[in-house]
């Protein structure tokens, strides 16, 4: 089962240029307890598609079609009472910049106990709870620290706090996007490794947004490429990386010149510019940067089985079937 499942989402934002298409039919999903990591340049909609999941879009975006399953319910259909329940409990978020959710004039220890609101828990229980949390995203010294101010930390300290606290409601998913983006490279490995523990013992699903291929492939289970608007290639980490089946995906790729070995900090880049959203050229979303271009590609393709579980929507691949 899925715990998040998105079918065919189009989100669009109203310009003065005109309406900026910047989700078109859009689909993936979480399967429960995975990590799903979803990649792309900046402006290929990964902070629109989680806004959308979580409801808390812009003024002037709307969805135009789709559904968001969470656990089988259509979050596009709930009342906005009922995404405030669901939001920060069943579930959570981290942002890049933990300053954004943690409230400044509460110590780190009010607000994990005030997260646990809900639950059937004495003070010192609650407390407790608070004082384990902050030790396995790897706070030192949990106990003392429980009495200070967000900002007595560092913006890695915070950024631990801010993941700990998401993961206190024990929420069935978790949407991060670029949680670790602003942090140096080595403790960004660290993050992760800390958040795969915790992913892994509280089993809920992830959704994780980044730039870096390094990340993706060291903490993911699957991952979505997007560009400009769609998703041009899903599977395992290990297909999409190693066997790619999508031009962009490989021209993503080959600029890394190690490969996705070496941490990539930022998305390589790749000649040409993502097409306007305003005004959608007809056909393949990418031909116009596309080595492979053929006279197909001025229809646009259908996301095609490339192997079992990965899918890719290029022309190349259904005619390599059918050649
Ligand atoms: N409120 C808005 N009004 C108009 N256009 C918007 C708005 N928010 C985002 N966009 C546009 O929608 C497209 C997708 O943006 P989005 O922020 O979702 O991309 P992203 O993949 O998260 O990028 P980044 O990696 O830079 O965070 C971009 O073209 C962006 O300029
Ligand atoms: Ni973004």
């Amino acid at each position: 089962m899925a715990v998040l499942n998105i079918r065919g989402l189009s989100v669009g934002y109203s310009t003065p240029r005109g309406k900026l298409r910047a989700l078109r039919d859009v689909s993936m999903m979480v399967p429960e307890g995975k990590i799903v990591g979803i990649v792309g340049e900046s402006g290929c909609g990964k902070s629109t598609l989680i806004s959308a999941i979580i409801r808390l879009m812009a003024p002037n975006a709307r969805v135009g079609a789709g559904e968001v399953r969470f656990q089988g319910r259509d979050l596009l259909a709930e009342t906005e009472a009922q995404m405030r329940a669901l939001r920060g409990t069943q579930i959570s978020m981290v942002f890049q910049d933990p300053m954004q959710t943690h409230n400044p004039v509460l110590t780190v220890g009010r607000q994990m106990m005030d997260i646990q609101y809900r639950e059937r828990l004495s003070r010192a229980e609650k407390r407790q709870r608070a004082e384990r949390m902050l030790a396995l995203v790897g706070i030192p010294d949990p106990e003392a620290r429980l009495n200070q101010y967000p900002f007595e930390f560092s913006g890695g300290m915070r950024q631990r706090i801010a993941i700990a606290m998401a993961l206190m409601a024990k929420p069935a998913l978790l949407i991060a996007d670029e949680p670790t983006t602003a942090l140096d490279a080595t403790l960004e490995v660290q993050i992760i490794k800390r958040l795969r523990e915790l992913q892994d013992e509280i089993g809920c699903g992830v959704l994780f947004i980044s730039h870096h291929l390094g990340v993706i492939a060291e903490l993911c289970d699957e991952v979505v490429v997007m560009y400009a608007g769609e998703v041009v290639e899903t599977g395992s980490v290990r297909d999409v990386f190693h066997a790619p089946a999508h031009p962009y995906t490989r021209a993503l790729l080959e600029c890394d010149p190690g490969h996705i070995k070496v941490k990539t900090r930022v998305l390589p880049t790749i000649p040409g510019n993502i097409p306007d959203l305003v005004n959608l050229p007809g056909g393949c979303i990418f031909a116009d940067r596309c080595e492979r271009r053929h006279a197909a590609c001025a229809a646009r393709p259908a996301m095609a089985l490339a192997g079992d579980g990965h899918r890719a929507a290029c022309h190349l691949i259904t005619e390599r079937e059918t050649a």
